[in-house]
């Protein structure tokens, strides 16, 4: 479906700096009906890798197929008819705030020329899908940020799609509403057959949904393959810090949990903060030694919060989805 080959994008120098190879001879396979994760640090290139799939962007050399067709060398009507079948979802939902949710979802039917009568019909349909019948009339501001993204959701699908690019799509959202958006998505896949890409810094995210993964790092793709296979065994050092900082347990630096309490490497401790975000519990720092040797170095803390929040976060640190996907 997807094929990315050798591709390099340089962007100019901008001032007197020098120019910036934002990807560096990336090749990547996507299959029909995959739920591709792509995951990397800030900078990694992956917003520039998405702008390559959609046509924003051309690239500086290699090519790129999607869904039969070049899109690096398609251009004006070619390209505007390409792009209607590549849907794509951000992570600030891009609406136009001065239309109601009816007018956002039918606008790139509009933009396609389809009659009002279908483009009503069609409206209906999405609206019921996303679960947002009740709310066409709202304006984008009288809704939450849940609510927002189903309504980016039904626009990216208005033309019916082979691919939608997700962009960050949950990074803005509380973990409830990431994995109602993450079940939508999930749902929408399983009935359509969708080829799904996803970029995201959170590898939660990937691990909820995605079938086949990349990791990408300066510009290049580092590590790519079966999901449930590189959290098994991931084999880049990019890799094992983000397979890392998801389940703080790993093959080789298992944690130990006792009742409330776990023991943890020290190195292991930045990754408990976002732990304690996403289910609102607090760790309390108990107990710790530290010596020569870095191996040794480890201290035992206390989760502390309501029952339940506190049993998913133990879960999450011994590495279980608990996103409820
Ligand atoms: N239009 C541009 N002009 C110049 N440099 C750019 C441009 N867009 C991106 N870059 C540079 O290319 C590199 C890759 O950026 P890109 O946005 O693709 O990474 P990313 O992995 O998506 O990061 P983030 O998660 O922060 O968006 C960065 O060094 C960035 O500064």
């Amino acid at each position: 479906m997807i094929h990315i080959k050798e591709v390099t994008k340089i962007y100019p120098s901008q001032k007197k700096q020098q120019e910036v190879a934002a990807l560096n001879g990336v090749s990547l396979e996507i299959e029909q009906g995959d739920i591709f994760g792509i995951v990397g640090h800030s900078g990694a290139g992956k917003s520039t890798l998405l702008r390559l799939l959609n046509g924003l962007e051309t690239p500086s050399a290699g090519s790129v197929m999607v869904d039969g067709k070049e899109i690096s060398r398609l251009k004006n009507k070619e390209l505007r008819q390409a792009r209607q079948k590549i849907g794509m979802i951000f992570q600030h939902f891009h609406l136009l705030w001065s239309r109601t949710v009816r007018e956002n979802i039918a606008f790139p039917l509009e933009v396609a020329g389809k009659p009002k009568r279908e483009r009503e019909e069609k409206v209906d349909q999405l609206l019921e899908r996303v679960g947002l019948t009740e709310r066409g009339d709202a304006y984008p501001s009288q809704l939450s940020g849940g609510q927002k993204q189903r309504v980016g959701i039904a626009r990216a699908l208005a033309n019916d799609p082979a691919v939608l690019l997700c962009d960050e799509a949950t990074s803005a959202l509380d973990p409830e509403t990431t994995a109602s958006i993450l079940r939508l998505l999930k749902e929408i896949h399983r009935e359509t057959g969708i080829t799904l890409v996803l970029i995201t810094h959170e590898m939660s995210v990937v691990r909820a949904i995605c079938n086949k993964m990349a990791v990408m790092e300066s510009g290049k793709v580092v590590e790519t393959g079966d999901v449930n296979m590189i959290f098994r065994h991931p084999k880049h050092p990019v890799t094992q810090q983000f397979v890392k900082e998801l389940t703080l347990s790993s093959g080789s630096n298992p944690v130990k949990t006792d009742g409330n309490s776990l023991k943890i490497g020290l190195d292991q401790l930045p990754a408990l903060q976002k732990i304690a975000r996403s289910y609102s519990v607090s760790f309390h720092v108990i107990d710790g030694e530290i010596g020569a040797d870095s191996e040794k170095n480890k201290v035992t803390v206390r989760i502390t919060g309501e029952e339940q929040q506190v049993d998913k976060a133990i879960r999450h640190v011994n590495g279980e989805v608990i996103t409820g996907v």
